[in-house]
């Protein structure tokens, strides 16, 4: 589709309905929890433990083989009660950075808070991520790297900035976040920016992408940091690509559309419920 505004004329492909089924296959019969990816999440300090907790939860609940996740020690026995899948590593622990090299999809900023705690573990792991892996920066990461003028040079990173974190981010206010000059400001960062909103918007370095579906009954917290674990858990699993990552898009948001139905708000806990249902359907291509 080609948008036309009073002063810029950009092309927009609208993600279609049937990418899910393309990206989401069914499981080879010989295969293994590695054969599924390993994730480590890292956020989630005393205040925002939940924000781990829903990441790491979305990245389980599709499907990723092994989910690590380095938070603030205090969040270690809600974790294991809440995900006992997860494996756990106190962020501040030096291990940290070895495993951060064991895994595919490292997911930074959910929860993690901007003291200077964070901001520390962001740059050690800026510095620590490999060539190979995928890096997917999303909330306090993105806030960080904005107020400390942090560069990122990872070509396989995925930013996932709602609009206020991307005015932060880009210097582009609200309202003058036009898909021009978002797209503008993209070409800028290494690898894809998802500007989200009620009509998410994704940049690729060869493209840009409108998400078609969601819902207000998304507006919700947490609801970000889900769509973090859903990219890392379809990145490990199907590789990184724009159509994984515009699948994962637009699964996260067609699964709250199909729950918004009958609910008036649509909780992470309960999107990340129906997600082995919605990726079943999806690889039988009954979505
Ligand atoms: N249960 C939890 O632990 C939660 C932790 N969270 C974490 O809390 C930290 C701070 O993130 P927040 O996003 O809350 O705070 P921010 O201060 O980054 O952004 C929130 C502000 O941006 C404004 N805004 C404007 N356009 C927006 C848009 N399109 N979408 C969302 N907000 C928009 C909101 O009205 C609000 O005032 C992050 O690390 C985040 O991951 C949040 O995910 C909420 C849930
Ligand atoms: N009104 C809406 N319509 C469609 N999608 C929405 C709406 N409000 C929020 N969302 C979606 O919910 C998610 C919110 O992300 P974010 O603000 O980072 O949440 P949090 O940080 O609380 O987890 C994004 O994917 C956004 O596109
Ligand atoms: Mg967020």
């Amino acid at each position: 589709m080609v948008r036309y505004n009073a002063d810029e004329v950009i092309a927009v492909k609208k993600i279609s309905a049937s990418l899910i089924n393309r990206v989401i296959q069914p499981r080879p019969q010989e295969s293994h929890k590695g054969t599924f990816g390993r994730v480590l999440v890292i956020g989630g300090n005393a205040q925002f433990g939940g924000a781990a907790i829903m990441a790491a939860s979305a990245a389980v609940y599709c499907g990723a083989g092994l989910v690590s996740v380095a938070t603030a020690p205090v969040n270690r026995s809600a974790l294991h009660a809440r995900l006992p899948e997860a494996m756990i590593i106190p962020y501040d622990d030096p291990q940290l950075m070895a495993l951060i090299r064991t895994v595919d999809v490292v997911a930074i900023g959910p929860g993690l808070g901007t003291d200077e705690l964070a901001a520390s573990i962001l740059s050690h792991t800026l510095k620590t991520v490999k060539d190979s892996q995928a890096l997917i920066i999303d909330g306090s990461a993105i806030t960080l790297i904005a107020e400390h003028q942090l560069t990122v040079s990872h070509a396989r990173t995925v930013w996932t900035p709602h609009q206020m974190e991307w005015q932060r981010l880009s210097g582009i206010a609200v309202r003058d976040q036009t898909p021009l000059a978002n797209q503008t400001a993209a070409t800028k960062l290494p690898g894809t920016v998802i500007v989200k909103s009620h009509r998410t918007e994704l940049f690729t370095p060869t493209a840009s992408y409108e998400n078609p579906v969601g819902t207000p009954a998304m507006a919700t917290g947490g609801m970000g940091d889900t769509l973090v674990g859903m990219l890392a858990g379809f990145i490990a699993q199907f590789g990184l690509s724009d159509d994984v990552v515009s699948a994962a898009v637009y699964a996260h948001s067609a699964i709250a559309e199909e729950l918004a139905k009958t609910n008036y708000v649509v909780l992470p806990s309960m999107l990340i419920q129906q997600l082995p249902n919605y990726m079943q359907r999806a690889a039988a291509a009954q979505v």
